[in-house]
């Protein structure tokens, strides 16, 4: 498996099975997408949540009423409790080539990651299906020890760009853009002050 950074406008993504579980995959749909829940039931965690709601007894459905529901759709997450329904909906999804994902049963072909994001970039973690709980582990320790990442994207950017006007030979705009990058003290002095790092970084690195 490689990850793969999805722009889903106008795509359709379903989650069959509105439990916990299917309300945290419909969250990490939401903001991206026009995506539905079919389910029996729905868990108070899907209030608030802008997706469409269609309810129905998924193992009285024949296979081709479940195709109906499936056409058109980019991906299906599969989150009721019953392997038997999740792996029936990923055969379906197989013979229609819809992209699959099943929360609990015989695997997809798309595992969802943990994320770690901020406005300047996005880190996705799995660990193949193996450990979930390893997965978050790693995203809340990135989370705390990168948390002024997004400040430091923004001090290479501009630095970057200054470098790009006044240092012609490439070798040298990538070694200082590197020391900033090593440079605990300006790690942080980003956490409290951005002009202060910035003039650090200019004091230290580019009239050197
Ligand atoms: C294969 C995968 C399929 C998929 O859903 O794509 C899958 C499967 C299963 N997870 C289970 C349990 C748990 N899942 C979590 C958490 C997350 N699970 C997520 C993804 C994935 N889970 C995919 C692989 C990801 C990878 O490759 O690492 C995350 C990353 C993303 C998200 O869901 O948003 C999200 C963390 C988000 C975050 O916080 O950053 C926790 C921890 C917790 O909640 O504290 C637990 C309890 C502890 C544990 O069991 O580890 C069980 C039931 C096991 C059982 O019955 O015992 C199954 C089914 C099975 O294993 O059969
Ligand atoms: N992939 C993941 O990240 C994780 C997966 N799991 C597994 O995911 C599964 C779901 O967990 P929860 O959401 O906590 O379970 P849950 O029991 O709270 O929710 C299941 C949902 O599926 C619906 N459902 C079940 N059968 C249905 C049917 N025949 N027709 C229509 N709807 C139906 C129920 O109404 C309910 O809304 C469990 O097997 C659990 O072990 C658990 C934790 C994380």
């Amino acid at each position: 498996m490689i990850p793969l950074m999805l722009d889903l406008t106008g795509r359709r993504v379903l989650i069959f099975g509105g439990g916990d579980v299917g309300a945290r995959k419909a969250a990490y749909f939401e903001h991206e997408t026009e995506v539905t829940v079919i389910s029996r039931s729905f868990s108070p965690d899907l209030e608030g949540l802008a997706v469409q709601r269609q309810e129905a007894d998924l193992s009285s459905l024949t296979d081709e009423a479940l195709r109906g529901i499936l056409q058109g759709a980019f991906l299906a997450v599969a989150a009721t409790q019953d392997p038997v329904i999740n792996n029936r909906i990923g055969k379906l999804c197989a013979e229609m080539g819809v992209l699959f994902n099943n929360a609990a049963g015989e695997p997809g072909d798309v595992i969802i990651p943990s994320i770690v994001r901020g406005s300047n970039y996005l880190v996705a973690i799995s660990t193949r299906g193996k450990s979930p709980a390893v997965s978050r582990y790693l995203r809340e320790k990135l989370e705390a020890e990168y948390a002024d990442l997004d400040r430091m994207i923004d001090l290479q950017e501009e630095v970057r760009s200054m470098l790009k006007k006044t240092e012609p030979v490439q070798e040298e705009r990538s070694r200082i853009l590197w020391k900033i990058l090593s440079d605990d003290e300006i790690w942080e002095a980003l956490a409290s002050d951005y002009s202060r790092a910035r003039g650090l970084a200019i004091k230290r690195y580019l009239h050197a």
